[in-house]
This record gives structure tokens, C-alpha cells and sequence, in this order.
């Protein structure tokens, strides 16, 4: 994979590069409420205006329906992006059409502009080739070169992740560089012993990569939303909680390869569970009650883990040599919820092991709950990206920048 080392080493003054980032932060409104995904890709969008390229920064953020959709705009991305570069930033209110062509005409060396989203265009994540080398061919002409660092998204055959890295000279940036260079450690050298903690919502998504853990991993802690469905395998009632169902003959599998490769795994043992899902938006005291989780009553379902489930996995933790942690461990938008989350990033904050936090909605609990970023071994940009990394998958915007 050639790096944009290479590309800066040939000399960039004047030559126009598009940068394909990930941008994709967490909005409230139009306000930024975690802008990680801006700051990581600085080191690159710095690098190259500093030497006089003229840098058109591209990304999606959401998921449009492939038209213009104002709720999912990348202006404020741009105004922030401005903001941290200490520079201006221009903004072009379509993609591959007149405002793009011209904010990118209108580009002096050193220059940065941003365009709209790439998924107002359906061309970017169409399932049919032609069509994504037809939008492909019109980012094309809008560069001399590309830099891919959205690592968030290379997980994603898009067209301007896998397609147009073909189409002109192609070079990882540093985010990109960065971001494989620690999951490599952990799929190739890893020390031990490695724990893994998975949590978050997106539970069938998730459980591919047990599958591939239970190869690797010397313990595996689950909670957040994916529990239940391991609480369900083993015979438990789980109430009203997130569930599964239909993995639970895999989940029972899984526990079973666990026992025979002398896997830990190890499930919540108590749960705070309440009748109705938090006021994420108010933020309204919650009523919850604390129970063991071969007790959630009927009508309740599971919103963190308990007290002493915390302890047990701040334990496990401790001895850790590596770690790496997606998806949160309860619903940590909402305080009464975030106890378990904030008791594992602090469990990792506490260990002398190489700790990793993945996912877009882990770093930015880490960042919100107030946890210094620099007390982590790397926090990865990418969620779904990074899991499928370490599921060993082949991802489509890594392949396109290696050819
Ligand atoms: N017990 C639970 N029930 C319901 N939702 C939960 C529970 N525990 C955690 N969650 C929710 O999981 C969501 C995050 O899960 P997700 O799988 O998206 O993690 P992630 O770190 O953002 O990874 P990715 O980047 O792949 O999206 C949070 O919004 C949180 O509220
Ligand atoms: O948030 C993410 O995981 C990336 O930005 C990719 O977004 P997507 O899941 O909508 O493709």
C-alpha cells in the first residue's frame, strides 16, 4: 500500500487531492456532539495543504436515501474541520456538480474545501458496478489524486471508497495508516492474555465476530444489548430486553466452543432493568431496579450492567496484556445508564495492558463520559471497520488502496 509519504515525497504543490474521510460524527441538530472523526483526519488534510495541494475533503454522514436531505448536510462538519485547522474551509453545496467544480476551480494551493454529502448521490452506494463507476468517473475529475483515511468506512464497497481509488494514483493517508497498523497487532502478535468486551445494540452484526474470537481471545466479556441473547442460550428469562431470538442456537454454540478452547466467557450477573427504555432526550431520572440476571422480571428489560457485574469485569480486566473493547455496555446516553460503560473504559484506563476502544458510538461514550483519550492505547475510528478487520475480512477500501 503506497502512503501518502510517498505522495508528499513526489510533491503536491498545486495538484489538486481528494481526500475520502470519514465524517460521520454524532449530530444534535446541526451541533457536533463528538468531532473525533474530524480531528483524526487532521494529521493528513494538514500535511497535505501544508504542502501546497489543493485538498478536497469528501465523506458521507448518515444514511440519505441517495438525494439531498438538509438533516444529513456536511456544513457543519466543514465549519468545524475549519475551526480545528485554524483556517478557512470552503464548502461546496453539491458533490459533482456546479458548486463542486467551481469551490474546487476556486481552490489556491493549500487551499481546502469540503464537498456535500456523498450519499445525496445514489451512484456512491449503489449495489449496481456501472452505476458506482459512473458517479466514480465524476469524482475523478475533480482530482489529480486520491488519500483515503476514512477507515470508518472501508468496510463499505462505495463508490468513493472502492471505485475511485482505481481511477486515479491512490495512497492510504496517515488516519488509515494508523488505524491498521494497531488492529494488525492484534490480529498478528497480539500479547496475552487478550480480552475482548463487547457491548452496544448492533447484535447480529456482532456476533460474526465471536465466531472469530473464540479462536483468538483468552477471555470474552459480552454486555450492553448483546447479553441477552447469551442470558437467553443459557436458559435464562430476559424479560423484555433486546434479544436475538433467532441466534440463540448459534449464542449456545459459541458457549460451547468457548468451553472446549478454554475460552472465558463471561456473561452479566446482575442487570438494571426497568419497564420502559430511558428519555435519551429530557434526560428524566429513570426508575430501574437492580436485579441478578437469572431474575430480570417479565415485563422489564436489562438497560446496563449491574453493580456486580462491574467489579467482576474491571477484574478481568486488570490482568489484561491486551484489550480491545466495541460497543457500550449499557444505554449510556441516559447517567443512570452509563455506570457500566464507565466502569469498563475506566477498568481499561486502569490496566497496564495495550487497550483499544472501536466504535463510533464507544469513543465517543469514552470522550463524553469524560475519559481522557490519551489514557487509551488507541481509540479506532472505525466500528463496523474494525471488527471486520478482525474478523480477518477482506475490506473493500484497504484492497482498492493496495492494488
Ligand atoms: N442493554 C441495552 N439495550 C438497548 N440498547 C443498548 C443496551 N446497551 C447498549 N445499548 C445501545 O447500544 C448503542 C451502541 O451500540 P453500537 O453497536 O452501535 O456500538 P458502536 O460502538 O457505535 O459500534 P459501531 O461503530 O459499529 O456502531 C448505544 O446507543 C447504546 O444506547
Ligand atoms: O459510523 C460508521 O460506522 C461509519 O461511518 C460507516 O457508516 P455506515 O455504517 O452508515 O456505512
Amino acid at each position: 500500500m503506497k502512503t501518502i509519504d510517498e505522495l508528499l515525497a513526489d510533491g503536491v504543490d498545486g495538484k489538486r487531492v481528494f481526500v475520502r474521510a470519514d465524517l460521520n460524527v454524532p449530530l444534535d441538530g446541526t451541533t457536533i456532539t463528538d468531532d473525533g472523526r474530524i480531528r483524526a483526519v487532521l494529521p493528513t488534510v494538514k500535511a497535505l495543504a501544508d504542502a501546497g495541494a489543493k485538498v478536497v475533503v469528501a465523506s458521507h454522514l448518515g444514511r440519505p436515501k441517495g438525494a439531498p436531505d438538509p438533516a444529513y448536510s456536511l456544513a457543519p462538519a466543514a465549519a468545524r474541520l475549519g475551526e480545528l485547522l485554524g483556517a478557512d474551509v470552503a464548502f461546496a453545496t453539491d458533490t459533482v456538480g456546479e458548486s463542486a467544480e467551481a469551490t474546487v476551480a476556486g481552490l489556491a494551493s493549500g487551499g481546502v474545501a469540503v464537498l456535500e454529502n456523498l450519499r445525496f448521490n445514489a451512484g456512491e452506494t449503489s449495489k449496481d458496478d456501472a452505476e458506482r463507476a459512473a458517479f466514480a468517473e465524476q469524482l475523478a475529475a475533480l482530482a489529480d489524486a486520491y488519500v483515503g483515511d476514512g477507515f470508518g468506512a472501508v468496510h463499505r464497497k462505495h463508490a468513493s471508497v472502492f471505485d475511485l481509488p482505481k481511477r486515479l494514483p491512490h495512497y492510504a493517508g496517515h488516519l488509515i495508516a494508523t488505524e491498521v497498523g494497531v488492529l494488525k497487532k492484534l490480529t498478528e502478535d497480539v500479547k496475552r492474555p487478550y480480552v475482548v468486551a463487547l457491548g452496544g445494540a448492533k447484535v447480529s452484526d456482532k456476533l460474526a465476530v465471536i465466531d472469530q474470537l473464540l479462536g483468538k481471545a483468552d477471555r470474552l466479556l459480552i454486555g450492553g444489548g448483546m447479553a441477552y441473547t447469551f442470558l437467553k442460550a443459557k436458559g435464562y428469562e430476559v424479560g423484555i430486553s433486546l434479544l436475538q431470538e433467532d441466534q440463540v442456537p448459534v449464542v449456545k454454540e459459541y458457549m460451547e466452543r468457548a468451553e472446549k478452547n478454554g475460552v472465558e466467557l463471561v456473561l452479566p450477573v446482575d442487570v438494571l432493568a426497568a419497564t420502559e427504555f430511558p428519555d435519551l432526550k429530557t434526560k428524566a431520572p429513570a426508575t430501574y431496579t437492580t436485579v441478578d440476571a437469572d431474575a430480570i422480571p417479565a415485563d422489564h428489560e436489562g438497560l446496563d450492567i449491574g453493580p456486580k457485574t462491574r467489579e467482576l469485569y474491571a477484574s478481568k480486566l486488570a490482568d489484561a496484556a491486551t484489550v480491545f473493547w466495541n460497543g457500550p455496555m449499557g444505554v449510556f446516553e441516559h447517567p443512570d445508564y452509563a455506570g457500566g460503560t464507565r466502569a469498563v473504559a475506566q477498568a481499561l484506563v486502569d490496566a497496564d495492558g495495550f487497550t483499544v476502544v472501536g466504535g463510533g458510538d464507544s469513543a465517543a461514550a469514552v470522550r463524553t463520559l469524560g475519559f481522557d483519550e490519551n489514557a487509551f492505547g488507541h481509540i479506532s475510528t472505525g466500528g463496523g471497520a474494525s471488527l471486520e478487520y478482525l474478523e480477518g475480512k477482506t475490506l473493500p477500501g484497504l484492497a482498492a488502496l493496495e492494488d
